[in-house]
Formats: C-alpha cells, sequence, structure tokens
C-alpha cells in the first residue's frame, strides 16, 4: 500500500464548517509550511485566501488540489490570537475559516502581501545644526527647529500639515537625514505632551488596583459620567508602556474622534495608532501588522480592533462597555467586549471595561465577584452632577415637539452664554406622513410589523419618504394616493423639524444638527464642535451625541419623545432606554458651570424615569436584575437565537422545526419558531427560534447538535439564516 499523502488542513472564508485539505505548492514540502500560515488555493473556479490549521494526511478516495501560493515567509495568525479566533469560532459555532477571516484586516484576507511596517523618522544633520541659526524665518526653518531631535514621519503627519513640503528644500540642502525606528524604542513624541492631572482619590484607588494586577484580572470601571474614567486608562496605560508592553485601547464607533485621539497622543508620549472604519484597507493592515510585529505599543480601535495581535501583550481596555457598537451584527456575530474578555485572561493581562452605565451582563459580573468593582461616584475637577427634572407636557402646547417651559429655558441657558443639547432618537422630519381627509398614511411597501404596516419617515423638508428599517426612498406624493386630497401631514417630530423650528425661535443662535443624516463620518462631528466651539449655541441631535463628548460649556441637555421607547417589546429595551438618558444626561454641567437636565415626557410617572431620576442608574439596574431573573432572561439565562428569511413565508418555519426538532432531547428551551418582531423586512418573510438555557454549556452542548443537523437540512438552500449566539436583540 502505498503512503498517504501528506496534505495541508486549511481553513477558507466560506461559510461551511469544516477545513479543507491541499496539497503544498509546486517545490514546497508540507512540512515547511507552518500553521498560522496564509496559503493562496484554488476554491471551485476561484481563488481563495485561507489559514494553514494543522498538517495530515490525505482521505483515500478524495482528488487534492494543489495551493498556488505562499504570500508569507512567516505565520501571520500565531500563538494566543490564532487560539482565541479557534475558541470563538467554537463559541460562536462559526466556521473557522470565516472567523479567522473576520479576524484579519481585508486586505490581508484578500491575500495582498503583508506591507512594510518599519517607522521612520527625520532628524538635522551635522550641517543642519550649522544651518539652523543662519536661517531664514519661514516653514523650512519652523521645521528644521522641530527637527532638531529626530520626529516620527506619523508624529509630523498628524502634527505639521504640509511638512513633506518643507522637508523636501531641508533635504536638498543635505540639512536633513532620515532615521529608522527600531521595534522596540518607537520615536518618543516629545515636546508635545500635556501634564497628567493628578488623580483624585477615587480615580487613585481604582488606577492603583489595576497596576497591582498581576496577570489576568477583569475590572469594571464603573464611574459617573465625568468622573475622569480616561485618567485611569491613562494611568493604567502609562504603567503598562513602562514595563514594555502593549496596550489595546476599545473605544464606541462614534467615540475615535481626533480629539479624543489627540488626548491619548498628547498624554501618552508615544505614538498611537488608531484603527477605525475611517481608514483605508492600507492604513488598516499596516496598524494590525505594526501590532503584529510589536512595532505599534499603543492602538486604540473600534469593534474588529479586538482582533489585532498583541506579542508584548500588557493591558486591554474597553471603553463605554455598555456600547451597542460593539456586537457585530451580521456576519461573524462577536462581542468585542466579550472577545477582549477572552483574550485578556488568554494572554494573562488585566482588562479594564469602563462605563458611567455598565450593562446588566457586566454588573452581573461584578455582583459574582467575577470583575473587580471598582467605582468612581463623583465627578473630577470641579464638576457637579446635573440636576435633572421630569418636564410633564400633557395637555400642554408642543412647537414641534418641544413645550413651552423647554424653550424657555433653553432661551435662559442661551442668555446665559451656555450651550444647549436637544436630544430626540429619531432622524429625518417626521416619523409619519398622514392624509388628514382620508387617514391614509405613507408605509413602506417591502417591511411590515404583526399589527401594522411600517410608517415611512418624512425627509427633506417633506419632500422625501424613507424607510429606515430596509433604506427603500421615493419622493413624497404631491396628494393622498387614496383620496387625491392635498392635505398630507407630516405627523410628529424628528430632528430635522426639530432643528427647523429652533432655527426660527432662535435666529441669533447657531443651531446645529447632529445625526447620520447630517454627519456622515467622524471628523464631520468634529468639525461640527469645532464650528460651535466655546459660543452659546444649540445642538439637537440623536444617539450620536449622547455618549463621550466632553463639551464644557454645555449647560442644560433637553430629552424630547422618549414615550415611545418607555413601551418597547424587547427585553433589553429598558436597559438601552436608561443607558442612554443617563448617558445624554451626562453631557450637561461637565466642567465648572452646573448642568440642567429636562425630561419631557406625557408618562410622568413612568417608573422607569422615576427611579432613574430619584434612584439613579444602580437603582434601576438593580430593580432590572431582579426583573430578568424571575423572567429568566439574560445575564439568568444564556440565549441563542436562529434566524431564518426567504422570500415566501413556508421555508424559513420549516427549517426552524428541524432545529427545534433537533435541540428537543437537551437540557433547552426552544420558543417559536415564531414570525419575527418585524415579520417582513426588504421584502423578505422572516421567523425566528430562540433557544434559551440556564446553564451556558448545556446551550453549547445542544448547539453541538443542532448545527450539523442544520447545516444538513434538506431547506438550508431555501433560506437564508444565521446563528447569533448571546443575541442582543430579539429581532
Ligand atoms: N483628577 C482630575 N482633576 C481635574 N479634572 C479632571 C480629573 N480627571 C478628569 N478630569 C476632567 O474631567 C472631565 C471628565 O473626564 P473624562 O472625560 O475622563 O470622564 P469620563 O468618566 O470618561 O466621562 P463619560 O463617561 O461621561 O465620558 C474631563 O474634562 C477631564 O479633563
Ligand atoms: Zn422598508
Amino acid at each position: 500500500m502505498p503512503a498517504p499523502t501528506p496534505v495541508l488542513r486549511v481553513a477558507l472564508p466560506v461559510p461551511l464548517p469544516r477545513l479543507f485539505d491541499y496539497l503544498p505548492p509546486i517545490g514546497l514540502a508540507t512540512d515547511a509550511i507552518a500553521v498560522g500560515q496564509r496559503l493562496q488555493v484554488p476554491f471551485g473556479s476561484r481563488e481563495a485566501c485561507g489559514i494553514v490549521i494543522g498538517h495530515g494526511h490525505a482521505e483515500p478516495g478524495v482528488e487534492l488540489r494543489q495551493a498556488l501560493a505562499l504570500p508569507d515567509p512567516q505565520p501571520l495568525l500565531r500563538g494566543e490570537l490564532l487560539a482565541s479566533l479557534q475558541w470563538l469560532a467554537g463559541y460562536l459555532h462559526a466556521p473557522l475559516g470565516e472567523v479567522l477571516a473576520t479576524a484579519l484586516p481585508a486586505a490581508l484576507r484578500r491575500g495582498e502581501p503583508a506591507a512594510d511596517t518599519t517607522a521612520y523618522g527625520w532628524v538635522l544633520t551635522e550641517a543642519g545644526h550649522t544651518a539652523l541659526p543662519a536661517m531664514r524665518n519661514g516653514k523650512p526653518k519652523a521645521l528644521a527647529t522641530l527637527l532638531a531631535s529626530v520626529r516620527a514621519e506619523d508624529w509630523l503627519d498628524d502634527e505639521v500639515p504640509g511638512w513633506r513640503a518643507s522637508l523636501r528644500s531641508l533635504r536638498e540642502r543635505g540639512l536633513v537625514e532620515r532615521e529608522k525606528a527600531g521595534s522596540e524604542s518607537p520615536f518618543p513624541r516629545k515636546g508635545d505632551s500635556d501634564p497628567a492631572f493628578s488623580l483624585n482619590d477615587e480615580q487613585r484607588v481604582a488606577a492603583d488596583a489595576v497596576r497591582a494586577a498581576d496577570g489576568f484580572a477583569a475590572f469594571l470601571l464603573d464611574g459617573v459620567t465625568g468622573s475622569g474614567k480616561t485618567e485611569v486608562y491613562l494611568d493604567a496605560i502609562t504603567d503598562c508602556l513602562a514595563r514594555g508592553k502593549q496596550a489595546l485601547v476599545l473605544v464606541p464607533e462614534i467615540g475615535l474622534t481626533p480629539q479624543a485621539l489627540a488626548r491619548f497622543r498628547k498624554r501618552l508620549g508615544v505614538p498611537v495608532h488608531a484603527l477605525h472604519s475611517g481608514l483605508n484597507d492600507n492604513q488598516r493592515a499596516r496598524v494590525w501588522l505594526a501590532a503584529a510585529r510589536g512595532q505599534a505599543r499603543v492602538i486604540v480601535g473600534t469593534r474588529s480592533a479586538v482582533f489585532v495581535p498583541l506579542p508584548d501583550a500588557g493591558l486591554i481596555v474597553v471603553d463605554e462597555e455598555h456600547d451597542g457598537s460593539y456586537k457585530q451584527f451580521d456576519g461573524i456575530r462577536y462581542h468585542a467586549r466579550d472577545v477582549a474578555i477572552v483574550r485578556a485572561r488568554a494572554l494573562g493581562v488585566p482588562a479594564v471595561l469602563g462605563s458611567a452605565t455598565p450593562s446588566l451582563e457586566s454588573l452581573h459580573n461584578a455582583q459574582a465577584g467575577r470583575y473587580v468593582h471598582l467605582r468612581l461616584r463623583h465627578r473630577a475637577g470641579n464638576a457637579r452632577p446635573p440636576h435633572v427634572r421630569v418636564l410633564d407636557v400633557r395637555k400642554r402646547p408642543l412647537h414641534a415637539g418641544l413645550g413651552e417651559d423647554a424653550l424657555l429655558a433653553i432661551r435662559g441657558a442661551l442668555d446665559a452664554g451656555g450651550q444647549v443639547l436637544v436630544f430626540r432618537n429619531r432622524r429625518g422630519y417626521a416619523p409619519v406622513l398622514l392624509c388628514h381627509d382620508c387617514g391614509w398614511s405613507a408605509h413602506c411597501p417591502r417591511c411590515s410589523t404583526p399589527d401594522k404596516p411600517t410608517p415611512m419617515t418624512v425627509h427633506a423638508h417633506g419632500r422625501r419618504l424613507q424607510c429606515h428599517h430596509c433604506g427603500h426612498r421615493r419622493p413624497s406624493p404631491l396628494a393622498c394616493p387614496d383620496c387625491a386630497s392635498l392635505g398630507l401631514q407630516p405627523q410628529g417630530n424628528g430632528t430635522e423639524r426639530i432643528e427647523a423650528e429652533l432655527q426660527a425661535r432662535f435666529a441669533d443662535m447657531p443651531v446645529l444638527r447632529i445625526d447620520r443624516g447630517s454627519t456622515g463620518h467622524r471628523d464631520a462631528l468634529q468639525q461640527h464642535f469645532d464650528e460651535l466651539g466655546a459660543q452659546p449655541g444649540i445642538l439637537v441631535g440623536t444617539q450620536m451625541l449622547a455618549k463621550g463628548h466632553d463639551l464644557p460649556n454645555l449647560t442644560l441637555v433637553v430629552v424630547v419623545g422618549i414615550d415611545e421607547g418607555l413601551f418597547s417589546a424587547d427585553f433589553r429595551s429598558s436597559e438601552k432606554l436608561a443607558q442612554l438618558l443617563v448617558q445624554v444626561a451626562g453631557r450637561a454641567g461637565r466642567a465648572d458651570k452646573p448642568g440642567t437636565v429636562l425630561l419631557q415626557t406625557h408618562h410622568p410617572d413612568h417608573p422607569l424615569l422615576q427611579i432613574l431620576v430619584n434612584g439613579g442608574y444602580h437603582a434601576f439596574a438593580e430593580g432590572e436584575l431582579e426583573l430578568r431573573q424571575a423572567a429568566g432572561f439574560p445575564p439568568f439565562a444564556h440565549l441563542a437565537l436562529l434566524r431564518a428569511e426567504a422570500r415566501h413565508a413556508d421555508p424559513p418555519m420549516q427549517f426552524l422545526h428541524v432545529a427545534k426538532a433537533a435541540a428537543k432531547d437537551f437540557a433547552i428551551e426552544a420558543s417559536g419558531p415564531l414570525p419575527a418582531p418585524m415579520p417582513r423586512r426588504a421584502g423578505y418573510q422572516r421567523a425566528q427560534l430562540v433557544l434559551s438555557a440556564a446553564q451556558r454549556r448545556d446551550l453549547h452542548v445542544a448547539l453541538e447538535v443542532v448545527m450539523p443537523a442544520l447545516y444538513a437540512a434538506p431547506d438550508a438552500r431555501k433560506v437564508r439564516w444565521s446563528l447569533d449566539v448571546d443575541p442582543v436583540e430579539l429581532y
């Protein structure tokens, strides 16, 4: 019998829960190729880039294909990161190849070569030092002055606009030379540091606890808005750098503004590598690789940055750990906060989760002793907690949703030289377009909920309609399609309409609207803030405005139109609303001037508002945890949500029945299959099955059996389906 053929086991980014065997590329032996290396292979009629996971022997009778190329001399994924990703694939019951592809930056995932990431700097030559005193004033001289000591190119990119043009003339005269940074000694960012605050007592206790951690420990830094959590992170990062280690900081999508980055850069004195959706693929790949090579010492990034390699790891921070943007909502549905904890444990380093409104999961973990609970109960510096008042607007006249008390308060705050934030979590001009004569209203032709069709939101001052569920758009009709009346009226208020109302009433003041419609990307948000500066003015916006921002002159926050949120059905909706309200309230009075928060409502006695106003977030959270426990919801139960959709309603239901049948012998509960809370979206009929277990282990034991049954189900190809482990929302 001939000896079995050695093969490479490869994970490919395809939605199949298996590895694929390949022969090595021509001229290479299997054992010359290491686990974690990328491998370019033929797959069907196309090419794919996979990751080698192991070595094995060909199974008899299986036709083998030869790999095409080995893009890198070294493994790209290795050690802890590869092991954590393998664990994650198991936990999410997702194909390993897809998980690995999610972790890699797009350029590397596509098989592009791994770029050089050596950092360079510029410094004066001997001749430069000699020439400097006699140089004429101007940009080249200013640059030459800076280059008296070496400056990194990335520092110059950040701090000296147009430096490359000035450099050219210095270089032609032989006054400067380029220098390479060693991987262990990145160029210091001297001369631009901000002095640290001296930490207050609460901050000191928290910072010392983190510094004292020896190996893995998870900390919940539970500090009220404006308590100076960032200072505690900075202290921990400084300590981590002093020990020669790398630090990873995760921030919410909207939190990574140039302002926030500048704060880190100024304080840490080393290059801070940002990783977010505003970068192009090449930039993202370079940061990832610089981390892998130990050149990047501090990485600050959004969700997917949780997958950067950390060969010298020392610390992982998750800021605003409750934030919804940490959960990926399609493809590989990971939660970056949870992955951060898993990695910190595997790396043997401390993890710090910070928030003023911790998720109930994290609070529960702290109460159970799994996380060290660090509290900051007071605002830092001279700032006092904002004064919160509920405004009952029943039977009161409203102007674009604003009551007269609120308008008076806005006028008062502006007259006193302060800034005002008007918060309304609804984009567009109005949520509904209604015919005043016959009752017709505009709804989306592609979406619906059980009791009614989905209204389309009015945009562009009434000229356009848009569905916020599927994105469908069309011009507003000029007359009612049912009765031909011209009496079409926008009903209710979105941020656009509130902006228009405030512009009319406060014509002498800047009124800036901040929502996804007006502010597509992070720099635009910062530009809005810069435009306003410290002068009096009004910001109108959605939840984009709610968190993380530090506007010292903001003295009044008005919250309008929260009432629909009070009666939402999802088990997490109260938690999310409470977090949103506390975060948005926390924007007021963050510096020396006191802040006021007005909550306008038709339900002043609603228990959620009462407990938040009188007891604060922690009182709310305690009550909510009791409700969750009584109802058997997370964090007291563990859920997995199977979703399926198709053009017709039957195949998704049949498919989910297969799952339910496969799950029946296990210690888990299956609810459904049922039509999804929004049973039709973008023309697809949607159904879901919720699997729930009191013990996490039981859920996973069941999924081990359910998932193979689903891949094998005859209906699997007729539906689009997905599994969401630890779903954040049940729709
Ligand atoms: N020890 C300190 N002394 C004086 N001022 C401080 C101190 N620590 C922080 N501050 C200031 O207090 C303000 C709030 O700090 P920071 O933004 O870190 O708060 P936070 O806890 O992250 O708040 P939030 O959760 O609301 O975003 C900042 O302007 C910061 O400069
Ligand atoms: Zn729609």
